[in-house]
């Protein structure tokens, strides 16, 4: 049966004797987006891939858990099955040398799905992030695909194994600013039309106004606050979320 939420609690990592991460706690619910929000270096990708426990060598984890409707999980567990996970720099993730088709195949198999089975699947996965005819994308090389192409591709090659969750960290860097909003489009249509959970990493406000119900907001590795969307914009708590703030509109506004 589908889980309705994702928990981590208490998480706290190291390297070399410094603390990294304090005490961070949050929980995804489906049909739902949570922002995670903070400057570069505050934590959010190591606390995201350590939800899968994917830490890179010499940082560890010293405690905390992660839970699946309030019941303690085995993370390594959660990977492509419960948990899909959509990484920036969508190139670094694919293999040059092999088609996206290849990509697929490879992906498919590992859950038992072969054949016209996984063609069939692989064609409906593709559709569903948004390419009209799916025959032509599979038998390019990453090479030959945009940066917007390959992030969505990356996109649906995460939902193979048809996840209840969605980690996303910074999808959309990178990217210039329409196919930026093509792909928060494309989000948000996968999180109702399947009823994802979202994890939204980023650094951007305008990413977070545009997709997050909820916000959770990092500094120097432990989370400053948390709240609705609405109540970050119109009446941030922390005077560092008040200040990453300003310094978003006063570029942007
Ligand atoms: N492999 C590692 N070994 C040691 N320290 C690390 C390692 N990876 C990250 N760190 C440190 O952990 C802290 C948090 O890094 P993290 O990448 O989670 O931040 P972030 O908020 O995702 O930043 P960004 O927005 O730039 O990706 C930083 O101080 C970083 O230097």
């Amino acid at each position: 049966m589908s889980a309705r939420s994702l928990s981590v609690g208490g998480l706290h990592l190291a390297a070399e004797g410094h603390l990294l991460v304090q005490g961070v706690s949050f929980t995804l619910r489906r049909g739902r987006v949570l922002g995670l929000v903070g400057t570069s270096g505050s934590g959010k990708s190591l606390t995201t891939l350590a939800l899968l426990d994917l830490l890179p060598p010499g940082v560890r984890q010293v405690a905390g858990m992660v839970a699946l409707d309030n019941a303690p999980v085995e993370r390594a567990a959660l990977r492509g099955r419960t948990v899909g996970l959509v990484q920036q720099a969508p190139r670094g993730g694919f293999n040059p040398l092999v088609t996206i088709g290849r990509h697929f195949l490879e992906t498919l198999a590992c859950e038992g799905v072969r054949g016209a089975a996984a063609r069939d699947r692989m064609q409906d996965l593709l559709r569903d992030v948004g390419f009209g005819e799916p025959g032509a994308i599979t038998r390019l090389y990453p090479s030959q695909l945009s940066g917007g192409m390959l992030q969505r591709v990356m996109l649906a090659l995460a939902l193979c194994r048809d996840p209840d969750f969605l980690l996303a960290d910074e999808p959309t860097t990178d990217l210039d600013l329409i196919v930026q909003a093509q792909l928060l489009d494309l989000l948000e249509r996968l999180v109702v039309r399947r009823g994802l959970g979202l994890l939204l990493v980023t650094h951007d406000f305008s990413v977070i106004a545009r997709l997050a119900d909820q916000v959770v907001v990092m500094d120097a590795g432990r989370v400053i606050e948390q709240q609705p969307v609405h109540g970050i914009f119109e009446d941030p708590a922390h005077p560092r979320t008040q200040a990453l703030l300003s310094a978003h509109l006063a570029l942007y506004a």
